[in-house]
C-alpha cells in the first residue's frame, strides 16, 4: 500500500503559513487533507475547503479538512488515511507558537498505519527574521527540524538588498541545519512539486473551480527542477544506498521504485527521501516501470542525472550481499 505523506507546516505567527497553504491547495488536481489545530483561527480560503472529512464521500477533488482536538493528531490522520479518500498528501498546519520539532516527532512516530512523514516546511518572515531570531523571540534551534525553509515576504525587502538578506538568513538556518533546503518566496509562491506529488494527469481539469473564482494574482512561481531516470535492469543495491546516503547537491526530494539484484533473483523497493528523511519499503513486483525522480530548485541536472544513472546501473557480478544488507537496514530504520 502506498504510504500517505504527512507534511508539517510551521512558522512564527504571521509568517505566512496560511497563505502558503492556500497556494498548495490551489495546485491543479491536488487532493490534500488538511489538519488544523483550531479551525476558527485559520483562514483557509472558504472556496478551497470542500468539506469536513466526515462528508468526504461527496468530494471529487480538492481538499478535506479535519480538526483534531488537543492531542488528537493520530485520530485525524486515521480518518485522512482512509484509502477511499485517495489523498496525495496531508498537511498539518501548526499554530504559530507550535515547536516544529515536537510536531515533526508527533508525525514521525505516529502509530497510524499507511502514513509517513513528508517533511517539515517552515515559513520564515524575511522582514522579521533578525528581529525575532536574534532577540530570542524565536530560538534558532527551531530550524533543526525543518526539511524545507521558505523565506517568505521577500517583497518586503528592498530589491537591492534581497540577495544579501537572503544569504544572511540562509547562513543562519544552515548553521543549525546544514541540510535544510532553503527557498525564497513572495506570498508563499513555491512550486508545489517540492512538497507533494499531485496524482492528476497532465490533462486533468481541476474538479473544483479553485483558481477561477478567487480573484488573486496568479503570478507563476519559480519552477523546481525534476530529473527522471528509468531503470533498465535490476540495480546494484550498494550503489543505490550510496546515492541515498549521499544525495546530489540541491536535491530536496528523491523517490521511485527500484528492483535490485538479490542472490539469484531480484527484490523491489520503493524509496522516498525528503530533505534528510529517508523512507525505504519493500514494493511488490510487477506493475509500472522502475526508476528514480529527483526534485529540487536550481539543480545541476546533468550531474544529478549522472548520479541517478550511476545508482541505477545494472548489477554486475560483484557481490551484492553487502549492498543488500545495507539497503534492508535502511528499510528497517524506516519501519
Ligand atoms: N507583503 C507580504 N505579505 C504577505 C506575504 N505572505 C503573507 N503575507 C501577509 O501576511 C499576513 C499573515 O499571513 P498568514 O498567511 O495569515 O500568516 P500565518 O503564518 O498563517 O499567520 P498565523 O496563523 O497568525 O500564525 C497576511 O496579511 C498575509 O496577506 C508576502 O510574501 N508578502
Amino acid at each position: 500500500m502506498r504510504q500517505l505523506p504527512v507534511i508539517a507546516l510551521t512558522g512564527h505567527l504571521g509568517a505566512g503559513k496560511t497563505t502558503l497553504l492556500n497556494r498548495l491547495l490551489r495546485a491543479p488536481g491536488a487532493r490534500l487533507g488538511v489538519v488544523v489545530n483550531d479551525f476558527g483561527s485559520i483562514n483557509v480560503d472558504a472556496g478551497l475547503v470542500t468539506g469536513q472529512v466526515d462528508d468526504a464521500e461527496a468530494i471529487s477533488g480538492g481538499c478535506v479538512c479535519c480538526l483534531p482536538d488537543a492531542g488528537g493528531l493520530d485520530e485525524a490522520l486515521e480518518k485522512l488515511a482512509r484509502p477511499r479518500l485517495r489523498l496525495d498528501a496531508v498537511i498539518v498546519e501548526a499554530s504559530g507558537v507550535a515547536d516544529p520539532s515536537s510536531l515533526a516527532r508527533l508525525i514521525r512516530f505516529s502509530e497510524v498505519k499507511g502514513v509517513r512523514s513528508g517533511g517539515v516546511v517552515d515559513v520564515v518572515d524575511a522582514g522579521e527574521h533578525f528581529a525575532t531570531v536574534d532577540t530570542g523571540v524565536l530560538p534558532p534551534e527551531r530550524y533543526a527540524a525543518a526539511t524545507l525553509v521558505v523565506i517568505n515576504k521577500i517583497d518586503r525587502i528592498a530589491e537591492a538588498d534581497r540577495d544579501a538578506v537572503r544569504a544572511r538568513i540562509t547562513g543562519r538556518i544552515k548553521e543549525r541545519n546544514p541540510r535544510a533546503h532553503v527557498v525564497a518566496a513572495e506570498r508563499g509562491r513555491i512550486d508545489p512539486a517540492l512538497v507533494f506529488d499531485a496524482a492528476a494527469e497532465e490533462s486533468a481539469q481541476p474538479e473544483l473551480p479553485f483558481a477561477a473564482a478567487d480573484g488573486e494574482d496568479h503570478a507563476p512561481h519559480v519552477h523546481a527542477d525534476g530529473v527522471t531516470v528509468a531503470a533498465e535492469a535490476p540495480a546494484d543495491p550498494g550503489r543505490l544506498v550510496d546515492l541515498l546516503e549521499d544525495p546530489p547537491e540541491g536535491v530536496y526530494r528523491l523517490k521511485g521504485t527500484v528492483a535490485v539484484a538479490a542472490g539469484r533473483g531480484t527484490r523491489r523497493f520503493a524509496v522516498s527521501m525528503v530533505g534528510r528523511q529517508l523512507h525505504v519499503e519493500s514494493h511488490p513486483q510487477g506493475g509500472g516501470r522502475d526508476g528514480l525522480v529527483a526534485i529540487g530548485m536550481h539543480l545541476d541536472t546533468a550531474e544529478v542525472g549522472r548520479r541517478l544513472r550511476e545508482a541505477l546501473s545494472p548489477a554486475g557480478q560483484a557481490a551484492e550481499g553487502d549492498g543488500l544488507r545495507r539497503l534492508t537496514r535502511l528499510r528497517r530504520l524506516s519501519e
